[in-house]
């Protein structure tokens, strides 16, 4: 393990952050983070607006680099990851947005395929995952249907879908219940607390404090790029 803090050794953890701080010119959006998450933990990150719960988790989904620290995930360091590796990590990892981000010109069944699509499975076992996921999130019934023709807890649902196609062993939720009403927020919440039970590890950042209230899972708070809380 590519580890620069063997003093620092948890075998459990999926993720360990070590004093990661990200900036984005002269803004401090991280600020000495550091945090394991262990495998097979579900866990909330909260905290207001600009706190930096975005920004952790697009590190963690690779979509951005830190400034300093480290980030190991599954045991890899990211700074050192050699690029070749960064499709096999991020087959590794499902993310779900509070805007969807399904891809327009494809159907509710190809966004859902793309994962294994370029995973190069073949076309009997995508329509066999495919159809397991949409009867599972509740959607087969608008397989051939185009996301703008989705409610917003419609296209939620197939992102959820998405996300979960590739198998993957870390599921990370940026506000995924945001834009919704509560009935469809209870059933995206659900989805990610079935996921988890198949044994993800899943990581959701919420301002939703009926949800945090009623949750008795680990909670992070972040505040100003900082920890204030690791809800230990
Ligand atoms: N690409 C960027 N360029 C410049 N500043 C950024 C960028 N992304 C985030 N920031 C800044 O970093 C800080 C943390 O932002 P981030 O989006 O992570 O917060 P957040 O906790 O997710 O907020 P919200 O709950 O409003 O989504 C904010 O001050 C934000 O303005």
């Amino acid at each position: 393990m590519d580890n620069q803090y063997p003093e620092l050794e948890n075998k459990n953890a999926i993720i360990r952050m070590f004093h990661v701080t990200k900036r984005y010119g002269a803004q401090l959006a991280l600020d000495d983070v550091s945090l394991d998450v262990e495998a097979n933990e579900f866990l909330f990150l909260t905290g207001p607006s600009g706190a930096g719960k975005s920004t952790l988790l697009k590190l963690l989904y690779l979509a951005d680099s830190i400034s300093e620290g480290q980030i190991l995930l599954k045991g890899m360091n990211l700074s050192r990851l050699p690029k070749k590796r960064l499709p096999f990590l991020r087959r590794n990892i499902g993310v779900v947005f509070q805007d969807y981000k399904l891809i327009p010109t494809r159907t509710v069944f190809d966004n859902i395929a793309l994962v294994m699509e370029v995973a190069g499975a073949s076309a009997k076992q995508i329509k066999r995952k495919v159809g397991y996921l949409l009867r599972t999130v509740d959607m087969e019934h608008k397989a051939g249907a185009f996301p703008q023709s989705l409610s917003g807890g419609e296209q939620q649902r197939v992102a959820v879908a998405r996300a979960i196609c590739g198998d993957p062993d870390i599921v990370l939720a940026d506000e995924p219940t945001g834009s919704l009403d509560a009935e469809s927020a209870k059933v995206i919440m659900e989805l990610l607390f079935g996921i988890h039970a198949r044994g993800a590890t899943v990581m959701v950042a919420t301002h939703d404090e009926a949800l945090l209230h009623s949750t008795r899972r680990r909670i992070v708070t972040l505040k100003q790029g900082r920890v204030v809380d690791l809800g230990l």
